[in-house]
């Protein structure tokens, strides 16, 4: 109960700062639409026993007064009509702005690959669209039911004290079922949620660019449409079974309201057949009952809405209130003087899993660059997520110029980081954008895209583009009036794209390259590291690369084998060693040589 009335307040909060003129007008609103049907049955008793009694005064307050309603019930509504549809537009602009603001605000990614919080977040989600308007409207719709009741419920004690308490019994076990059905629903909601996400995945990927080459020619669209459909039926099941169990709870209950009504009705008309009461009573006594019944129905949607929105609401607050700042704030890196320095880490992604770095010291000096090799899950993009405070160490410190990175500003250190990522970004927008993300400071700045772009050599191939560096980098959103618009560039290029990202932030302390160049042809693939290398002067680097040749000239080379480092030192002291490193340069090197020349060594 404190949870629910937490949330009613947050959502009211909520409406009341995006529209506080329309929460007042709502007030008002709910006030007059709760009293009109007392009024509707108070005027008609009056016309009624005007015409019995001939009394005109009566006569002419009815016709007046039910004038006056149907005069104002019409406009009203639209009034309201207008009132919800600016609340709902209003409440929509700050609950996007603050569910959005809480998502980019989680430091970590340990939250975004986490299923669990993919299911709240599109739950917080569809919530944001609706849930606090919603909430406040049935809020005040309950309010307004119970206004008529309570009026109505006064009519009818005047006339039969015990009756009335009957047909106010009666409604109390709707209201307990509707509670708890709300709460069934809720639950169904949260066991369907995962159900849903999974559907709209495979829903996606039959929609995806990226993924329509493989779906042809695997031939999976048949494969991947079943699986999509699989889980669409298994959430409508568990959907169809609670409303079947709502149909059964609903109607018996409306059934027994119906008949409580129709034994008070009988009763009153009783009365009224024994003297005691007029015809004009028996109408008011009419209209009582069939509002007290309208408004139970009434209220037990409201109720019955507002346990699954709670619910939904519940979702979205949850999820706007992690990852707000943290109450004191952390200081900032400061600049790197003297280096990084990785002291006894040790990592795994959680404590289900197993570990994926175990004990690894090593330091990167300021100026100098290290160089990490290793086979395929040994954790070398690992190393880059934990440098970037994407997850911190399970045990062991990073030091950022001997402080630990866990206790610095994330934003501020990753201002002084520079990275092109393994699996990085091909945004669909226009050339310019896609390098000004690397440093949004310099979207206005023509001039530092384009020696940014140079430097990743990639600027000739945009200039070359129809519409130059405004060329919109896909297919998608292709203009009608122009189709040369959106161009698509080559896996190669696209991974310059992602350099000329990394090369503009040209001010960073560390420069981190993972696999830069895996999509380079090999004369492309020589020239990018010479730049490269030539970049990483002056700073700290690290590169990470399966292709040894590019990794010679560093000033520390490390090979990771399984979460440790099996050995480390420059090129000619690991050559010197006769170790793995040697071993896989000479594989490297024959295979090489075949390519170029024909020849084996
Ligand atoms: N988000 C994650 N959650 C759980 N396990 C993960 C996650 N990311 C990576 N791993 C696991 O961590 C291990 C190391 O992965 P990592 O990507 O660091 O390897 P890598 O050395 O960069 O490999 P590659 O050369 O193939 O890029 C792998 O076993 C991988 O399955």
């Amino acid at each position: 109960m404190r949870r629910a009335g937490f949330l009613i307040r947050r959502a009211l909060a909520i409406h009341v700062g995006a529209a506080p003129w329309a929460a007042a007008l709502s007030v008002v609103l709910m006030v007059v639409g709760g009293l009109t049907p007392v009024a509707v049955a108070w005027f008609t008793r009056a016309i009624i026993e005007g015409l019995t009694t001939r009394g005109t005064t009566e006569i002419v307050t009815g016709v007046a007064g039910l004038g006056l309603l149907g005069l104002l019930s019409p406009v009203l509504a639209h009034v309201s009509h207008y009132v919800e549809r600016e609340t709902e537009r209003r409440v929509l602009v700050r609950t996007q702005a603050e569910l959005f603001t809480a998502v980019s605000a989680h430091p970590g990614l340990a939250e975004l690959e986490d299923s669990g919080y993919h299911d709240r977040l599109r739950l917080a989600g569809e919530a944001s669209r609706y849930a606090p308007t919603q909430l406040s409207t049935m809020f005040l719709g309950v309010g307004q039911e119970l206004i008529t009741i309570g009026t109505f419920a006064a009519t009818l004690m005047v006339w039969s004290g015990p009756v009335a308490a009957l047909v106010f019994l009666a409604a109390a076990p709707t209201l307990v079922a509707q509670i708890r059905l709300a709460r069934l629903r809720g639950a169904m909601l949260e066991r369907t949620a995962p159900l849903f996400r999974r559907q709209a995945f495979y829903a996606g990927l039959l929609l995806d660019m990226r993924a329509a080459k493989e779906i042809r020619l695997f031939g999976l669209g048949g494969f991947l449409r079943g699986r999509m459909m699989r889980e669409l039926h298994a959430a409508q099941d568990q959907e169809r079974r609670q409303d079947r169990i709502a149909l059964r709870v609903d109607g018996s209950l409306a059934a027994l309201t119906g008949v409580v009504s129709l034994i008070a009705l009988a009763v009153f008309v009783r009365q009224v057949l024994n003297g005691h009461g007029t015809v004009g009573d028996l109408v008011v006594v009419i209209a009582a009952l069939a509002a007290v019944q309208m408004s139970v129905s009434g209220l037990v949607q409201q109720l019955a809405m507002a346990g699954e929105t709670m619910i939904m609401f519940g979702h979205y607050v949850d999820v706007t209130a992690a990852g707000r700042a943290p109450a004191v704030p952390l200081p900032e890196a400061p600049p790197l003087r003297r280096g990084l320095e990785f002291d006894d880490v040790w990592f795994r992604y959680s404590p289900d899993h197993d570990w994926v770095l175990r004990g690894v010291t090593f330091t990167i000096p300021y100026g100098a660059s290290l160089a990490v090799v290793g086979e395929n899950g040994a954790g070398k993009s690992t190393l880059v997520k934990l440098i970037c405070g994407f997850h911190p160490p399970t045990r062991g410190v990073i030091r950022w110029d001997g402080a630990d990175i866990t206790g610095l500003d994330p934003v501020s250190l990753r201002a002084r980081i520079s990275a092109t990522f393994q699996d990085f970004m091909s945004y669909e927008l226009s050339a310019h954008d896609n390098i000004a993300v690397g440093d949004v400071t310099a979207a206005d700045d023509p001039e530092r895209i384009v020696t940014a772009a140079r430097t990743a050599g990639v600027d000739d191939a945009l200039r070359a583009l129809p519409r130059g560096y405004d060329t919109v980098l896909t297919r998608a959103f292709t203009d009608e009036a122009d189709p040369s618009a959106g161009v698509v560039l080559s896996g190669g290029q696209w991974q310059r794209m992602a350099l000329a990202r990394a090369c503009l932030r040209d001010g960073a302390d560390l420069l981190i390259l993972d696999e830069p160049s895996s999509g380079l042809d090999v004369a492309a693939e020589h020239e990018i590291h010479r730049r490269l290398s030539a970049l990483r002067r002056g700073r700290a680097g690290l590169l990470i690369s399966h292709r040894l040749n590019t990794v010679r000239d560093a000033d520390l080379i490390m090979v990771l084998h399984d979460g440790t480092i099996l050995e480390q030192g420059d090129h000619a002291a690991l050559m010197a060693a006769n170790g793995r490193y040697a071993e896989l340069f000479r594989l490297q090197a024959s295979g090489y040589d075949v390519l170029v020349t024909g020849t084996t060594p």
